[in-house]
C-alpha cells in the first residue's frame, strides 16, 4: 500500500496537518473496496483529490474517471447527461445519446456537489446504487452499470434533508463511509506552507522573482479566516505575484489583498453599514436595480414560455406560485391572470421564419446596427453583474445563501454564475 506521503507526493497534495493525512490513509484504504463515498468539507479545501485518489488506486484505474458538477447541469437536462435520452425524448433529442453512467462503466463517477441534484435525479441515483440499474430518458428499458461513486458536498446534508431537498435514504447509501477535509483556517500549520508554494509557482509562470512575505504579514496570514480556503489563498497569491513591483510583501499590502466583510477575524478596520442592503452609492444601486429588472425579465419569458406551450394561464399559476409572487410581490396575484387574459397575444407567429428573413433582407443595415448595440450591451451588463455578484458574496463572507437572497437569484443560478465567471 502506497504511503500518505507518496499519495501526497503523485497528486501534488500540499500540507502536513493530520486531519488532511487521516482524510488521504482513509482514501488509500477504502479506495480498492466499492464501497460508496462521501467527501465533505468547505468550498475550496481540496475535495476534488480525493475521488481521483479513489479510483487510482482501485481495480478500476484503467476504466473511466468522470467528475460532474451536479450544481452547474441545468435541472432540465441533468437526467439525460447522467443517464441518457432516447432519440425523439424531447425537443432537440435528435439521436440516442449515452450519459456519464452509461460510458463510465466499470470505471468511477464523482459527484461534486451532489446536494444541488434535483429530487427526480436522486430517485434514478438511488436506483443506480441499489442494483446498478438504470433508464434512458424516453425509455422503457432498464439497463445495468458498474459505476463506483464518490460524492461530494460543502453543504450540510442533514439541513437538506430536513428541509426536504435530499433524500434521507439516498444521504445513507452515499455516505457509507464519509471523508471530511478540513478548513484552512484549522490548517494553521500549512498555510504558510501554501502559500510559499503558490507563491514560487506563479513566480515560475509568470517569470518574475518570488514574493516573500514579512513576519508581520506572515502574523496576518495566519489569523485570516479564509473562507475560500484554498482556492482563496491560491487567488491571493497569484494577484499578489502578479501586481506588487516590490517583493517583498508587508501586512499592510497584504492586508490590501484580503476582503475585511465580518467574521474575518482581522484587526477589524469595520465598515458601516450605510443601507439596508449596503450597495452603498448611487451607481451601485442602479447596477443593482438593472440586475433585479434582467433577472425579472428572465423570469418573465420562462413565464411567458409556459403560457405559449400549455395555453391555461390558471395551471401556469398553480405550478409557478413562487416565481409569479417574486414578479409580483406582494401585489394582488390576480394581476397575473389579468395580464395573461388575453392569451392570443402569446401564439407564436405561424410564419415565423419568414418574418425574420424579411428582416434581413429589406433591412439589412438595421438589422447589423441593433446586432451591434445589443452586444455592447449585454457586454456591459456582464461586467456588471460579475462586479455584483462578487460585492454581494464578500460581503457575506462567501455564503451563497446569503448572496443569492440579496441578489434575488436562485441559489442555482448564482452557483452557475460562480462558475461561469469562474469566481
Ligand atoms: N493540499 C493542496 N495542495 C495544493 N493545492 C491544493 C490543495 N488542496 C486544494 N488545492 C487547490 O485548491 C483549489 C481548490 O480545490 P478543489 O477544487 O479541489 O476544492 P473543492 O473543495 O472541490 O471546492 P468546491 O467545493 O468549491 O468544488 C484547486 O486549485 C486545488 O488544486
Amino acid at each position: 500500500m502506497e504511503s500518505v506521503q507518496a499519495i501526497k507526493q503523485r497528486f501534488g497534495i500540499i500540507g502536513n496537518d493530520p486531519k488532511l493525512n487521516r482524510a488521504i490513509e482513509k482514501a488509500i484504504q477504502v479506495a480498492p473496496t466499492d464501497i460508496s463515498i462521501l467527501v465533505t468539507g468547505e468550498s475550496g479545501v481540496g475535495k476534488e483529490s480525493i475521488p481521483k485518489i479513489i479510483h487510482q488506486l482501485s481495480h478500476r484505474k484503467h476504466g473511466k474517471y468522470i467528475a460532474v458538477n451536479c450544481g452547474a447541469i441545468p435541472e432540465g437536462t441533468i437526467d439525460s447527461e447522467l443517464f441518457g435520452h432516447e432519440k425523439g425524448a424531447f425537443t432537440g433529442a435528435t439521436q440516442t445519446r449515452s450519459g456519464y453512467f452509461e460510458v463510465a462503466d466499470g470505471g468511477t463517477i464523482f459527484l461534486d456537489e451532489v446536494g444541488e441534484l434535483p429530487l427526480t435525479t436522486q430517485v434514478r441515483l438511488l436506483r443506480v446504487l441499489e442494483n446498478g440499474e438504470f433508464i434512458k430518458v424516453g425509455s422503457s428499458k432498464v439497463q445495468k452499470t458498474d459505476v463506483r461513486i464518490v460524492a461530494a458536498t460543502n453543504v450540510n446534508m442533514f439541513e437538506a434533508i430536513k428541509k426536504e431537498r435530499f433524500r434521507e435514504d439516498l444521504y445513507y447509501r452515499l455516505s457509507t463511509i464519509e471523508i471530511n477535509l478540513p478548513a484552512l483556517r484549522e490548517r494553521k500549520e500549512d498555510i504558510h506552507l501554501l502559500f510559499r508554494k503558490f507563491a514560487s509557482d506563479f513566480a515560475l509562470k509568470y517569470k518574475m522573482p518570488t514574493i516573500k512575505l514579512t513576519d508581520e504579514a506572515v502574523q496576518l496570514l495566519l489569523r485570516y479566516r479564509w473562507n475560500g480556503n484554498i482556492r482563496q489563498l491560491r487567488n491571493v497569491a497569484e494577484q499578489i505575484s502578479v501586481l506588487e513591483h516590490n517583493r517583498t510583501i508587508s501586512a499592510n499590502t497584504l492586508q490590501t489583498y484580503l476582503p475585511t466583510g465580518a467574521g474575518q477575524n482581522l484587526p477589524a478596520i469595520i465598515k458601516e453599514s450605510k443601507s439596508e442592503s449596503d450597495f452603498s452609492n448611487e451607481r451601485e444601486i442602479l447596477y443593482k436595480v438593472l440586475f433585479d429588472m434582467k433577472s425579472d425579465l428572465n423570469d418573465l419569458k420562462k413565464l411567458t414560455m409556459e403560457l405559449m406551450k400549455s395555453g391555461n394561464a390558471s395551471e401556469v399559476q398553480k405550478d409557478n406560485e413562487s416565481l409569479i409572487q417574486k414578479i409580483y410581490g406582494n401585489d394582488d396575484v390576480s394581476d397575473f391572470e389579468e395580464t395573461v387574459d388575453d392569451l392570443s397575444v402569446l401564439a407564436i407567429p405561424e410564419h415565423k421564419e419568414e418574418l425574420i428573413d424579411e428582416t434581413v433582407t429589406n433591412s439589412d443595415d438595421k438589422y447589423h446596427f441593433a446586432e451591434e448595440i445589443e452586444e455592447e450591451e449585454t457586454l456591459s451588463l456582464q461586467d456588471k453583474e460579475l462586479e455584483l455578484i462578487k460585492k454581494s458574496l464578500e460581503r457575506h463572507n462567501g455564503k451563497r445563501k446569503l448572496a443569492a437572497a440579496e441578489l434575488g437569484i436562485s441559489e442555482r443560478t448564482l452557483y452557475r454564475k460562480i462558475k461561469q465567471y469562474d469566481l
